[in-house]
């Protein structure tokens, strides 16, 4: 018998660099954020959708919490409402409500449901208002130190996980739209990446990671594009007020998940093939991790 030729031995080493992951995160929740931004390209979206079937295969519980900030941008223009961020939150009029209700529940929650089923009949789409699964109240920006009204935008004060945990435990994908139900009656727009870190947090995920379309937090965005590659709950506070609009909630997520006993947090360049892949089984450091600050899970 001739010996295995050198592609195949690398092939096998690729494999087996997984072992330790496997054994790892078997049986263990995931929350991936999928961003707006990271879900414009087909192809891209194609790999994203066999990355986390991959995981359901591989063991693990993956839960999808997806954002729509550009596809929400495309429908308020086209029906000629104007609207405006702040602090990172988008302005949501009552009117604004509605369409960012339409898209991320009636559309993009659909899309991202469709796109994982090309592969069997794994993901059930829900609203965060479903089951009462997010509980939110009303929550101004911060700006400058100042609360600043910014509509129905909401903060996340309950989140009860039991229709989710029926759904992993019944061998599902959950996607999840970032809509919350009110005590008030109300509806409220939640940022996407707050909404998947109260759900890391109330799943116990032993990962929360986001998908976006840069390689990462920027050490000092736009100035250079030199990644940092990981940095603890405490060093992340102390540059969050630095941040520009954009990467304020995400990194805010991050902490707030890390803070929250979430034992990692990652930004994830979501125009990488298969980068959540590469970021759970191999031994590549990608993108951005968040961890807890020695001393405990703060
Ligand atoms: N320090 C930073 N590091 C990386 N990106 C930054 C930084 N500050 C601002 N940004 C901007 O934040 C954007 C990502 O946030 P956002 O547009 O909300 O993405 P998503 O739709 O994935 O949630 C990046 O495309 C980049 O333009
Ligand atoms: C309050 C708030 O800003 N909500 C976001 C919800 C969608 C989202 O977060 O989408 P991305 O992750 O693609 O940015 C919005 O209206 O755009």
């Amino acid at each position: 018998m001739s010996a295995p030729r050198g592609h195949v031995l690398a092939k096998a080493a690729t494999l087996i660099e997984a072992l330790p992951w496997l054994e790892r995160f078997h049986g263990k929740t995931v929350v991936i954020k999928y961003g707006g931004h990271a879900m414009t390209d087909e192809a891209l979206r194609r790999s994203f959708a066999e990355d986390v079937v991959f995981l359901r295969y591989a063991g693990l519980r993956p839960v999808i919490v997806h954002g729509g900030g550009p596809q929400i941008n495309a429908a308020l223009e086209k029906q000629g409402i104007e609207s405006s961020f702040t602090a990172g939150l988008r302005v949501t009029t009552p009117e604004a409500m509605e369409v960012v209700r339409m898209v991320l529940v009636g559309q993009v929650n659909r899309d991202v449901v469709g796109l994982i089923n090309r592969h069997g009949a794994f993901a059930v789409g829900m609203s965060g208002e479903d089951a009462n699964l997010l509980t939110a109240e009303r929550k101004p920006a911060i700006v400058d130190g100042e609360p600043v009204d910014i509509g129905q935008v909401g903060e996340i004060v309950e989140v009860q996980v039991g229709a989710v945990r029926s759904l992993l435990d019944d061998a599902r994908i959950p996607v999840i739209s970032s809509v919350a139900r009110g005590d008030d009656g109300e509806v409220y727009n939640v940022n996407a990446d707050t909404a998947a870190a109260a759900l890391a947090v109330a799943l116990d995920a032993v990962k929360l990671i986001v998908l976006t379309d840069v390689e990462g937090l920027y050490a000092d965005w736009p100035e250079s594009d030199e990644v940092i590659d990981e940095l603890t709950t405490d060093e992340l506070a102390k540059l969050l007020p630095d941040l520009s609009a954009g990467m304020v909630p995400k990194m805010g997520a991050c902490l707030q998940a890390v803070r929250g006993g979430v034992p990692q947090a990652h930004v994830l360049d979501g125009r990488v093939p298969h980068s959540l892949l590469l970021e759970v089984f191999t031994d590549e450091g990608i993108g951005t991790m968040v961890l807890p600050s020695r001393g405990g899970a703060s």
